[in-house]
């Protein structure tokens, strides 16, 4: 890993989004600016189903935090929603168009951009070569435009500029001729970030992008997700990683067993017991860190801080039954 990319930027303090909603706060609740609603989505491998969500909205140029238990649904409905996927049921738009049954590569197009994780073959690709995948209309793909050297020349050009610009900003810039495979967890993520704005998406949607990141880059990666929102993009992520959560998203929604049983702020999703059940459901005696698969033997100060916070919410609540 390079010094740079560790160094954390100095960060800003800023404010979350509020007002987000409206009326009472609950599972498919209105936004007042959605750019993502879905309604009726199901879909069912052999006998389970894996995503029921009868009704979702996702907030404009907000951070919103998909998170649930290990099997939830919300990998299944990402695919989904990004056409890499076909439900059985339901239909879903994007700033007030459809895109139910529009494939990917179109999604992608049309500004609503997932993440997606480096595979074997893409790890055998530079750097730069892997950001100009994500870059969208290639002219040198098209048959008429093919037949014109010059015109892709040019794109191409324009393309390994804008590829170099993201790759610096994102401190990666001196790896550009590397492997991707070479790169750690956290430059992985980063360039899977950066591979996403060569297409200039309104909605980013990222995959876990705390998964495999050492420390030492997470602040760099917290920033970065929330220079997107600055710059005017609405983030929807999964993550597991429930300190993120609670420190960059403006809405959580949760899912389990393929529905949304919560949504809402953090702060107010982390005390739900819709959300504490869901998670502790029969593992009363395990804590949060555990079941999500996020921690293994000790936990770090901030988990049990966390745990601690849904131990006392899980009391009061307890309480207020018993008042009840
Ligand atoms: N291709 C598939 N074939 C069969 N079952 C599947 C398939 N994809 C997902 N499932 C099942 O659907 C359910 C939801 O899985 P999904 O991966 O969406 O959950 P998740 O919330 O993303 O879980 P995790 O946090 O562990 O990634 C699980 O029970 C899973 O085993």
């Amino acid at each position: 890993m390079s010094s740079d990319a560790a160094t954390p930027t100095t960060p800003v303090a800023r404010v979350k989004s509020t007002g987000l909603h409206k009326g009472e706060i609950g599972p498919g609740v209105a936004k007042v600016d959605p750019i993502l609603v879905a309604d009726g989505v199901k879909r069912t491998f052999g006998g389970l189903t894996a995503v029921d969500v009868d009704h979702l909205e996702i907030p404009r140029n907000a951070i919103t935090a998909l998170i649930g238990p290990n099997g939830a649904g919300k990998t299944t409905l990402f695919n989904l929603l990004t056409g890499f996927d076909k439900p059985d049921q339901g239909s879903w738009a994007f700033d007030g168009k459809s895109l139910s049954g529009v494939p990917a590569f179109k999604v992608s197009q049309r500004g609503q951009v997932r993440t997606f994780q480096l595979t074997k073959s893409l790890g055998l690709l530079t750097v730069l070569e892997n950001m100009k995948l994500g870059a969208q209309h290639q002219r040198g793909e098209k048959f008429f435009s093919g037949l014109f050297p010059w015109l892709w020349r040019a794109q191409e050009a324009e393309f390994d500029v804008k590829a170099l610009e993201l790759l610096k900003r994102f401190k990666l810039d001196t790896k550009k001729d590397d492997f991707a495979a070479s790169l750690s967890g956290g430059q992985r993520k980063l360039l899977e970030m950066a591979r996403a704005l060569m297409s200039d998406p309104t909605l980013v949607m990222l995959d876990e992008p705390m998964a495999g990141v050492n420390p030492a880059l997470t602040q760099s990666l917290l920033e970065h997700i929330l220079n997107l929102k600055d710059q005017g993009m609405t983030v929807l992520f999964v993550e597991h990683d429930m300190h993120m959560v609670r420190h960059i998203a403006d809405w959580v929604v949760v899912m389990a067993e393929g529905r949304v049983v919560a949504e809402g702020p953090p702060a107010d999703v982390m005390k739900d017991p819709a959300v504490i059940d869901a998670y502790l459901g029969a593992h009363q005696d395990v804590d949060l860190g555990v079941v999500t698969g996020r921690y293994e033997g000790e936990l770090s100060n901030e988990a049990a801080e966390l745990v601690a916070e849904i131990e006392e919410a899980q009391a009061d609540a307890g309480q207020q039954k018993g008042k009840e």
